[in-house]
């Protein structure tokens, strides 16, 4: 059996009025793989354990096969939660580990046989015998997801399990786990941080950044379609060169995006998605070029659906099977706030505002007391240290850096300060407007201007 998860609405203010998630809607089908992602504070784990019933939602509601379960015990939404730290018990051998939910439930049925398909399952057979103090992290992660499977939940809750690993075998298990809840049908919400990990893993991803929920796509959409500037930068490796310009559009002349040093032409006649870019004028906009948006090549050889733009070659990675080549254009590189958020601060609401969305005095102390009866013997763990105390600096900027990272092939010639013609794709030409929204190529449902 298999789980439809829906949040609606649902908020998480701590105490001090932290608002930790903002009104966050998200429907989870039976079966899907649903990764969230963001930076570090942005509210991940604070929705896996809302849904998981670790943390009690403050306004909102979860919808556990449609039926209303905010108010159900941990253990009644059978589901099954398994955490960054591995969690075993120490003085417990692997078998006796996974059987442990078992024996928490007093299940009648036969344990060992349950505890030996889940170990099949995870490759772990020969390992059933020993402690966790003679297991590997990989091994001891396996042993926790053994642990998780074992009870047959309705879907699984991980939250960034494999980050304690190293990078070679985090791609391992992180395959593995793909394989095994397709394999188990089980619906799967998965939290990290790792982008690669996300568009790796998820049938869709969500993105998070300071509680709010940005995106919900496939890797492709938001990778090739991110909904804001945030988005944009946060997924995809070399980050997206993101640039400040101003739309250029005189009566009597072509279009250009100015970059203050220099101005690219838009080619005539305009494109629908570039006629938008009118409405612009005279504001700041973002200029976003991935790094396998622009080649470098000779005017001469530019085609009709390109761009130029000069640069000045700063640096040559060679990477073995291509090089990344960063080019100076003189344009001043954009800011994003939040993507490397290291535990931000608290966002945080005045009191009435808090009050309301808490909807306190509308049962809450019931559902406290109800939780505090509750038995939490499905997603049981061994205690776990207080999570630190958020740093009181303010969220660091995401600087991007001076000049743009550009793909080019493994064997490349450039010389160091060797001004080169940079033709971009405009198809792949992405533009923000000052409020980081995508306005270029044009969302879904925008009216077109006439040209
Ligand atoms: N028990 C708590 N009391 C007060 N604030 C909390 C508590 N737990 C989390 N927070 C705050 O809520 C916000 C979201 O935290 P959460 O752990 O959900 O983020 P996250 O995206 O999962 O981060 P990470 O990837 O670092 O685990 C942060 O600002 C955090 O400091």
């Amino acid at each position: 059996m298999t789980r439809a998860i829906s949040l609606r609405d649902v908020s998480k203010i701590y105490p001090r009025n932290v608002v930790a998630v903002d009104r966050l809607s998200l429907d989870i089908e039976p079966g899907e793989f649903v990764v969230l992602l963001g930076p570090s504070g942005c509210g991940k784990s604070t929705v896996l354990r809302m849904i998981a019933g670790l943390e009690e939602i403050t306004s909102g509601e979860l919808l556990l096969d449609g039926v209303a379960a905010n108010d159900l015990a941990p253990g009644e939404r059978e589901l099954a939660m398994v955490f960054q730290q591995y969690a075993l018990y120490p003085n417990m051998t692997s078998r006796q580990n996974i059987a442990f939910p078992l024996r928490m439930e007093q299940r009648l049925d036969d344990h060992d046989q349950r505890v030996r398909e889940a170990a099949r399952l995870l490759d772990i057979e020969q390992l059933l015998d020993r402690y966790p103090a003679q297991l590997s992290g990989g091994e001891r992660q396996r042993v926790a997801m053994g642990r998780a499977i074992v009870r047959r939940p309705t879907a699984f809750l991980l939250d960034e399990p494999l980050s304690n690993l190293d990078a070679k075998l985090r791609t391992r298990l992180r395959a593995e786990i793909a394989t095994l809840t397709r394999h188990l049908g089980v619906t799967t919400v998965y939290v990290t941080h790792d982008q690669s990990e996300a568009m790796s893993l998820g049938d869709r991803v969500a993105v998070m950044r300071d509680g709010v929920l940005q995106q919900v796509g496939t890797a492709r959409d938001v990778y090739g379609l991110p909904d804001n500037v945030f988005v944009a930068a946060f997924v995809g490796t070399p980050r997206i060169n993101l640039l400040s310009a101003t739309v250029h559009a005189p009566l009597d002349g072509r279009m250009s995006i100015d970059f203050g040093t220099q101005r690219m032409l838009l080619p005539q006649p305009l494109s629908p998605d570039h006629q938008m870019l009118r409405l612009q004028m005279g504001r700041e906009i973002t200029v976003g070029l991935r790094s396998e948006a622009a080649r470098i090549a000779s005017p001469g050889a530019m085609r009709p659906t390109e761009a130029l733009l000069n640069g000045v070659v700063q640096h040559v990675e060679y990477q073995g099977h291509e090089s990344l080549v960063h080019v100076s254009t003189g344009a001043r590189p954009a800011r994003v706030d939040g993507l490397e958020a290291a535990r931000g601060p608290a966002r945080t609401r005045t009191r009435r505002a808090a009050r309301a969305a808490a909807g306190l005095g509308q049962g809450a102390l019931g559902r406290l007391r109800r939780r505090a009866r509750s038995s939490v013997a499905t997603l049981e763990r061994p205690a776990e240290p207080a999570p630190p105390p958020a740093p009181a600096s303010p969220i660091p900027s995401g600087r991007i850096a001076d000049g743009l990272v550009l793909r080019a092939g493994a064997d490349v010639q450039l010389r160091i300060g060797e001004r080169v013609p940079l033709l971009l794709d405009l198809g792949q030409l992405y533009v923000f407007d000052s409020e980081g929204r995508r306005i270029c190529p044009a969302p879904v449902g925008t009216p077109r201007l006439e040209g």
